[in-house]
């Protein structure tokens, strides 16, 4: 059943405004950790989204579904489609708010079947922010940015400390990772 009827946001919001040092509309967004399934180039079977921020702001991020992304014979997996869609939102709430956030909740709504060979064209936006709550949707067009809409998304997004990562992550791989953004003269709020 679709969840298009209910409210969202689901709690009272206001609006989302980017970091001043966000990437700018018709940046690029590079890959946000090597090793990321998501987006990552060291992940040989992993989606290898790429994403680019546009007006409004949004992110729109660019998914080539392939045999090892299926589900039934040609067509791609639920999951691995919700899984490019946690990426494409946590692309957009990372990059617009450079602040460290994880996915809380996430839910899909497949409206259409995605075929081995078609290139999803995923457009996520940010809908509001409730202190540490970041809502955040996305539509997933066929082939094209018009294109006919296949899955949609939305998701709550919880800012967290750097020790989120630290805590329960691997912390060498993590302060690599924050020296290589620093190489980038990438600019991340740490604190919630
Ligand atoms: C220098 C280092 C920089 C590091 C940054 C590095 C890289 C980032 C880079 C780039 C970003 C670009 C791209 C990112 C791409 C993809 C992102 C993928 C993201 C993921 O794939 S990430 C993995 C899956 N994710 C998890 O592994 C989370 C596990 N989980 C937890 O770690 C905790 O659960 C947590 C932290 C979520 C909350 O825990 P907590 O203790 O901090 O806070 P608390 O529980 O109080 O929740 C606070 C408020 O959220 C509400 N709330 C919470 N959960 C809810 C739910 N499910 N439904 C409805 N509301 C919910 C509460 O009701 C409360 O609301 P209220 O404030 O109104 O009371």
């Amino acid at each position: 059943m679709s969840n298009a009827g209910q409210s969202w946001p689901p709690v009272e919001t206001e609006p989302a405004v980017p970091h001043p040092k966000a990437p700018q509309p018709g940046s690029k967004l590079g890959v946000h950790y090597s090793h990321c399934f998501g987006c990552g180039d060291e992940v040989e079977v992993g989606l290898h989204l790429q994403s680019s921020v546009t007006d409004g702001p949004e992110v729109v991020s660019e998914f080539a579904v392939t045999e090892a992304h299926q589900g039934a014979p040609g067509l791609a997996h639920g999951g691995l489609l919700a899984c490019a869609f946690d990426e494409a939102l946590g692309a957009a709430v990372g990059n617009l708010l450079r602040k460290p956030a994880v996915t809380a909740k996430l839910e899909t709504d497949f409206v259409r079947p995605v075929p081995v060979g078609s290139t999803l064209f995923i457009t996520a936006r940010l809908d509001g922010v409730a202190g540490r709550k970041t809502y955040a949707s996305a539509d997933g067009r066929l082939d094209a940015g018009d294109g006919p809409v296949a899955v949609r998304a939305r998701g709550l997004f919880v800012t967290v400390g750097v020790e989120h990562f630290t805590t329960h992550g691997d912390k060498d791989a993590l302060e690599k990772l924050a020296a290589s953004a620093r190489r980038r003269r990438e600019e991340w709020d740490i604190n919630p």
